[in-house]
């Protein structure tokens, strides 16, 4: 299982949270990574963790002010990166065209939807994977995986049809072991989640106990 923890704009410690995930990868089969924001991704990449960008825009090298370049992330470190997530929300031709970005940088991508419907248009933009995140759950501590397992499945569902290379990521809730274990009998093979360790007393602690059972 693939699990990418995104920092959002959490008041953690980016590098508290980073060193964690480095370490507690190196003690299970899971593939761990962690997004922070921009501005820390090459201390945060510095550490060894494998890191995500939370976003990239549709844009090439030039006049783009205020933009996140792909490339940009990419020599801060970053080897993956999430496109259209939930709070950064993109139209269809931008999507299309930040995966673009994305790989011309040799970026891994995530791209995020709602819902099943919403990750097949995504799948069919060639990402590496897609993720699928009921709004109303996400930061709710209630697990996708568990409240909503149709969801997880149908997406599954969608993405095979369109494109059986397309990964299938959940999100939204997922904070423990259990929930991680219940998306993969789902069919998921990774989770996006973030106030379960971003926001947690103790983020190793937390990471630990989402890798447990894997
Ligand atoms: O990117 C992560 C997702 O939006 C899930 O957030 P959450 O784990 O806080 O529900």
């Amino acid at each position: 299982m693939f699990v990418l923890v995104n920092l959002k704009t959490y008041p953690c410690d980016p590098l508290e949270v980073a060193t964690a995930v480095r370490d507690v990868d190196e003690t299970t089969d899971a593939r761990l990574a962690v997004a922070p924001q921009a501005t820390h991704v090459e201390r945060v990449a510095e550490t060894g963790v494998e890191t995500w960008a939370q976003h990239v825009d549709p844009i090439d090298h030039g006049s783009n002010t205020g933009h996140t370049l792909a490339e940009s992330v990419a020599d801060a470190g970053a080897v993956g990166t999430l496109i259209n997530h939930s709070e950064r929300r993109l139209k269809l031709a931008d999507i299309d065209g930040a995966v673009q970005a994305a790989q011309r940088a040799d970026l891994e991508t995530v791209v995020c939807a709602n819902n099943p419907e919403q990750i097949g248009a995504a799948a069919a933009l060639g990402p590496d994977a897609v993720a699928v995140e009921p709004p109303e759950l996400i930061g709710t501590g209630t697990p996708v995986s568990q409240a909503d397992p149709d969801i997880v499945e149908d997406a599954v569902t969608a993405a095979e049809n369109v494109d059986d290379d397309v990964s299938v990521l959940c999100g939204a809730g997922i904070s423990t072991g259990d929930d991680v274990v219940a998306a993969g009998d789902l069919g998921a093979e990774g989770v996006l989640l973030a106030s379960g360790v971003a926001k947690a007393d103790d983020p190793r602690d937390a990471l630990e106990d989402l890798v447990d059972p894997l």
